[in-house]
């Protein structure tokens, strides 16, 4: 079993460069590291030097990357992953050096999604200078899209030391490789793809906050804010350029006892599955005399 030790990046093709990359400064509050590299752009949220990478190009999600330990765990994984019959790719000296890792090899896991392994990746040790102050402390999770949701859980949980947080039915597995509820998710897709990246941030205000900024930009909100049960968090989704999603949420569990922690089966079809601050569908009441005194339907 390969061990992975945390989320790296998520790197995106892009056809319109600029405009992703003020998107993410300007909108999601992102630092832009600059570099000497044209056509790629590194985005900050943490210490990692990146966690979002855009690269020029036809538009849809390229590779998501995990780390673990050390070369020698990297070395080990390839041949791990070459033994389970994955085609394995070793990155070059300069494939390392625009990902800002010590090394890299990547595959395509089994339902077409470009998975990277990288370790020694880059930290900065300057605070973050985000392109506007939405609050952001780190890139929280990854979700990919998988066709179905039951293989890809029995993938990543057999191939990697990640395992189920919690169900959402079969629509989805949010899966743990560490004390956090989730730094990977899967949600069911007709295609392979990458359903959104999250970015924790400070305070509940933050949540509240970016949501009526992203209002005020006119940004698509693409569902909250609301709070999942899963995680706990108190959730905001909203759509970048070329179909990337973005979540802020805030208050992720943390799973400090492995032992005693059991998955949790939502049901998709129950209107709370995802919000919990959802009821039960209301039907309209159409005997007004069962409304409260002064309330008009
Ligand atoms: O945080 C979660 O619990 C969560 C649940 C469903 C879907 C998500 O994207 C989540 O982040
Ligand atoms: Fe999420």
């Amino acid at each position: 079993m390969i061990e992975l030790t945390d989320i790296a990046y998520v790197r995106s093709g892009v056809a319109d460069l600029d405009r992703a990359v003020r998107f993410a400064t300007e909108v999601v509050g992102l630092e832009h590291v600059g570099s000497d590299e044209v056509g790629v752009a590194h985005l900050r949220a943490d210490a990692r030097h990146h966690c979002l990478a855009f690269v020029e190009g036809a538009s849809g999600v390229i590779a998501s990357a995990f780390t673990v330990a050390d070369e020698d765990a990297l070395a080990l994984a390839e041949t791990e992953l070459e033994t389970r019959g994955f085609h394995v790719w070793r990155g070059t000296a300069e494939d390392a050096r625009t990902r800002r890792v010590g090394a890299v090899v990547g595959f395509d896991d089994p339902f077409g999604n470009r998975l990277e392994l990288v370790c020694a990746q880059q930290s900065l040790g300057r605070p973050v200078v985000p392109g506007r102050a939405s609050g952001i402390t780190e890139f929280g999770h990854l979700c990919l899209d998988a066709p179905d949701v039951a293989e890809a859980h029995r993938f990543f949980s057999t191939t990697f030391n990640a395992r189920a947080s919690d169900w959402i039915g079969d629509a989805a597995c949010l899966m743990r490789i560490d004390e956090v509820h989730h730094k990977l998710a899967v949600f069911r897709g007709d295609h392979p793809g990458l359903c959104h990246v999250n970015f924790q941030v400070a305070e509940l205000d933050d949540v509240f906050r970016n949501w009526h900024h992203l209002q005020d930009l006119g940004v698509e909100i693409e569902m909250g804010p609301g709070r999942h049960p899963q995680s706990g968090a108190v959730f905001l989704y909203f759509l970048g350029p070329e179909g990337l999603t973005y979540e802020y949420s805030y208050g992720v569990r943390r799973i400090t006892d492995e032992a005693a922690w059991r998955p949790r089966f939502f049901d998709p079809a129950e209107r709370g599955s995802i919000d919990m601050w959802l009821g039960p569908t209301q039907k309209p009441i159409t005997q007004p005399q069962l409304l409260p005194e002064g309330v008009r339907p």
